[in-house]
């Protein structure tokens, strides 16, 4: 096994397909395959992608109650994914993703998750620092419970550093803030849904994107990948900064995900080729292209990235 995920605030994804969905409405669903419950959380996501890609991995992090146990038994069907998970006392959270294909939207409702007691964070440290030796590369992602510490990102960084593993992380905010400043992984992609901000700094323009895309380099990172008016990433490296424009207009309701995509293509093609950070984010790039042709939150296969290769434009902005 090469690759951990870890998710320390995993959710009970439940998406819904509306048409014409409007706030203030009463809706029904009558085509079951409308309403979608899956295990959710940024790291899951990842694991179940690189899982159907046939690459083994560990999924680690906190589960709690009946919605944990349901978690659980959903994804243990996964025969490639290895759940390495805390139990701890609150109920693992549910997030609704309101999908819709007629006005291209997607409406995100996103619960905070379980409290966390102290011991919980130090079994889990324990856990993780156990699974470290078994792993090349880990993946850390998505938020944390209301009370995590804001440096639990960086801690668990700088011990997977130690141990020579490679680092990918998607997240934004506090604990995101810390691991860049104390022990900044190898690969940092910046969540943007919520706000459009790089620490208090609003993105605005190409410069904004390409000042914090430097600024993570800065700090230690080999690659950096910012989402850029959704038909665009800025991309930076050690060589430079890159926009990578896709061809086509995206529909904003398959967004669901995307973000995860993009960083199991990256992690993909560095376990296949090693590392070529531009490269890998054009693989990335392309992965993310494969999901957005479809509402469901995974791509399948890697027959279905291979269309998407040249379905971009990379131009040197910097
Ligand atoms: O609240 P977070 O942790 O930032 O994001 C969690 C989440 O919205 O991200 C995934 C999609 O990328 C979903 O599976 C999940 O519900």
């Amino acid at each position: 096994m090469d690759v951990m995920t870890v998710t320390l605030n995993p959710s009970l994804d439940r998406e819904i397909i509306v048409e014409n969905f409007k706030c203030g409405k009463m809706f029904r669903i009558s085509n079951p395959s409308n309403a979608v419950m899956e295990p959710g959380g940024k790291g899951i996501n990842v694991s179940k992608m690189l899982s159907k890609l046939g690459i083994e991995n560990m999924a680690l992090g906190f589960l709690g109650g009946f919605i944990g146990k349901v978690f659980l038994e959903k994804l243990l069907e996964d025969r490639n994914i290895t759940s390495n998970f805390i139990f701890v006392e609150e109920e693992t959270r549910e997030n609704i993703a309101i999908l819709d294909l007629v006005n291209h939207s997607i409406t995100q409702i996103n619960s905070s998750g379980p409290k966390i007691t102290e011991v919980d964070i130090e079994h889990l440290i324990q856990r993780y620092e156990n699974s470290l030796s078994l792993v090349e590369h880990v993946l850390i992602s998505g938020s944390v419970p209301p009370n995590a510490p804001k440096d639990i990102y960086a801690t668990l960084f700088s011990l997977a550093k130690k141990n020579g593993i490679t680092t990918y992380m998607e997240a934004n905010g506090e604990h995101f803030n810390e691991a860049i400043e104390k022990s900044c992984p190898m690969v940092v992609r910046v969540d943007l849904r919520k706000e459009k901000k790089y620490y208090d700094r609003e993105l605005k323009e190409m410069d904004d994107y390409i000042y914090a895309a430097e600024d993570i380099i800065k700090h230690g990172a080999k690659l950096a990948v910012l989402s850029y008016h959704v038909e665009g990433d800025i991309i930076a490296t050690n060589d430079g900064v890159w926009l990578f424009a896709v061809n086509e207009k995206v529909d904003r309701s398959h967004l669901f995900g995307v973000g995860d995509s993009f960083m199991t293509g990256i992690i993909y093609y560095i376990l296949k080729n090693g590392y070529n950070y531009l490269e890998a984010a054009k693989f990335g790039m392309a992965t993310a292209i494969a999901k957005i042709h479809h509402i469901e939150k995974y791509i399948e296969s890697k027959d279905e990235i291979n269309k998407y290769l040249d379905y971009f434009e990379t131009k040197k902005v910097k």
